[in-house]
């Protein structure tokens, strides 16, 4: 059975709706507001939504992206006495399937309906259990902002440029505007700026013919090209050295590449997503971010909110972390909600990754089933003491001392300290793993494709590490 939601407030066009929609075989289920249509989506399994705008408690359009983020697969249909232009572009720009101004053609609505139902090949239910919704939660009115701005840029290819600081989720937002865009059967290549040794990023971004350069032994195919007919997710573009902004910025304008080493132009059908968690600003003023390809990428900008700025969230997240855990094998804990007052009442500097890490320590080390507040104070208290002592005792002497040894040239000095301590503190990651690079990963809290890179780079053979 198709099931359908309607949420509709009026009694009499709820009644006809129904009457029309239940004759072509759907099963109707009525609510009157938005705080019972937020029920019944988390019941899941609906095949549409049809959903008036002006209700009790609150405007149906106003709330619709983070319907549509939550539930990708879900048509949504508008029913509005508010025949307006400004509903109508509003209803489109929140990426709606169809909009109707009432009063409404009866028949042509069921038609909208079958439609929108039939385009789909697999049930709403198979759907919900594939788990195939994106994974971006919080409801507060920060997030509220981000779904919108995400949902006013999937039937367009604009250029998104997504500011915010590291862990607050702009890769996982990148993604969302490719799955749900319009070209979601495309390929979503994504590229991070920061991981990539500065000779090469021209040859990872645009590929080489054969002998380019030493080392070149074969032709290769640049991250532009792979992309091709999909979107291109340009992390840590602030890390990027000045002379390939001036290769991207001449691609972006001419809609070509050319491989390194190669004669040919090739036209490439990209969509440019990018990401930093720099700001850009003084930058541009020091002459180490382009202006030009600021403005190039920053069609469209998407701020991520902090944690410490939506700590409504928190509550949402640690439920998320906790069912998340299960499916990678943890055990199942709650938490109480003393434990959660202190989680949401921490500044959470590392954002979303952060808390994600310790929502997992947490879960490790408990010696209970339900996580409690002195669980989460031990930890708490670790980690700032953890932070204490490397910045005071540790950090600072050795860097010095490395500062008057390795006498880094002027100009290189952020890189090259970066670089010498980056390999012990991987080598300690994988002691602490007996090599498991995932592991290591998730105990350094970055990305586990950056840490395979860096590890290949910095010539670190995981096996070493390993217990055997
Ligand atoms: N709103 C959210 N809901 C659920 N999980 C989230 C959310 N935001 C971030 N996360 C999780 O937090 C972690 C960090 O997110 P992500 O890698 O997208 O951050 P980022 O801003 O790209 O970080 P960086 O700038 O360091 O690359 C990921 O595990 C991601 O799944």
């Amino acid at each position: 059975m198709r099931k359908i939601l309607l949420v509709e407030d009026d009694a009499a066009i709820a009644t006809v709706v129904t009457a029309a929609l239940e004759e072509e075989g759907f099963e109707i289920l009525r609510c009157e507001s938005l705080l019972e249509r937020d029920k019944a989506l988390a019941q899941g399994g609906f095949a549409a939504m049809l959903t008036d705008v002006m209700l009790t408690d609150g405007d149906g359009i106003e709330t619709l992206p983070e319907v549509i983020v939550q539930h990708p697969k879900m048509p949504v249909i508008i029913l509005s006495a508010q025949n307006t232009l400004d509903t109508a572009v509003r209803a489109t720009e929140t990426g709606a399937f169809e909009y109707f101004p009432k009063p409404f053609d009866l028949d042509e609505l069921v038609r909208a309906v079958s439609q929108a139902v039939g385009n789909r090949t697999d049930s709403a239910a198979d759907i919900e259990e594939s788990g195939d919704g994106l994974p971006l939660v919080g409801r507060s009115q920060a997030m509220q902002g981000v779904y919108r701005m995400i949902t006013r840029v999937l039937r367009n290819d604009l250029t998104v440029l997504i500011l915010g600081e590291s862990g607050t989720g702009k890769e996982l937002v990148a993604e969302a505007i490719h799955q749900l865009g319009h070209r979601k059967t495309g390929p979503f290549v994504a590229v991070n700026a920061a991981a990539i040794p500065a000779d090469l990023i021209e040859s990872e971004l645009f590929g080489h013919e054969k002998g380019a350069f030493t080392g070149a032994v074969t032709q290769s195919i640049g991250k532009f090209e792979q992309a091709n007919g999909g979107t291109l997710f340009l992390d840590e573009i602030g890390d990027m050295p000045i002379e390939a902004q001036t290769r991207l910025l001449r691609t972006l304008q001419s809609g070509r590449i050319r491989r390194v080493g190669g004669r040919q132009e090739i036209a490439i059908n990209v969509r440019i997503v990018a990401a930093t968690n720099r700001n850009l600003e003084p930058m541009i003023a020091a002459g180490t971010f382009r202006e030009d390809l600021f403005y190039r990428l920053n069609v469209v900008p998407v701020q991520l909110p902090p944690l410490r700025e939506r700590r409504d969230d928190i509550e949402a997240l640690a439920g998320h972390f906790l069912k998340l855990a299960v499916t990678e094998g943890l055990p199942l804990r709650q938490i109480d909600s003393a434990a959660l007052e202190l989680l949401s009442a921490h500044s959470w500097p590392g954002n979303v990754r952060e808390f994600r890490n310790t929502m997992y320590r947490l879960i490790l080390l408990s010696r209970d089933d339900v996580i409690d507040r002195e669980s989460v104070a031990e930890i708490l208290e670790a980690s700032a003491r953890s932070e204490a002592v490397s910045i005071d005792h540790g950090f600072g002497p050795a860097l010095q001392s490395w500062m008057e040894r390795a006498n880094p040239a002027a100009g290189t000095v952020y890189h090259a300290a970066e670089a010498a301590f980056e390999k012990p503190l991987f080598e300690w990651a994988l002691r602490q793993t007996g090599g498991n690079q995932l592991k290591a990963a998730r105990i350094l809290g970055i990305n586990r494709n950056t840490l395979r890179k860096r590890i290949g780079e910095l010539s670190i053979e995981p096996e070493d590490f390993s217990a055997s």
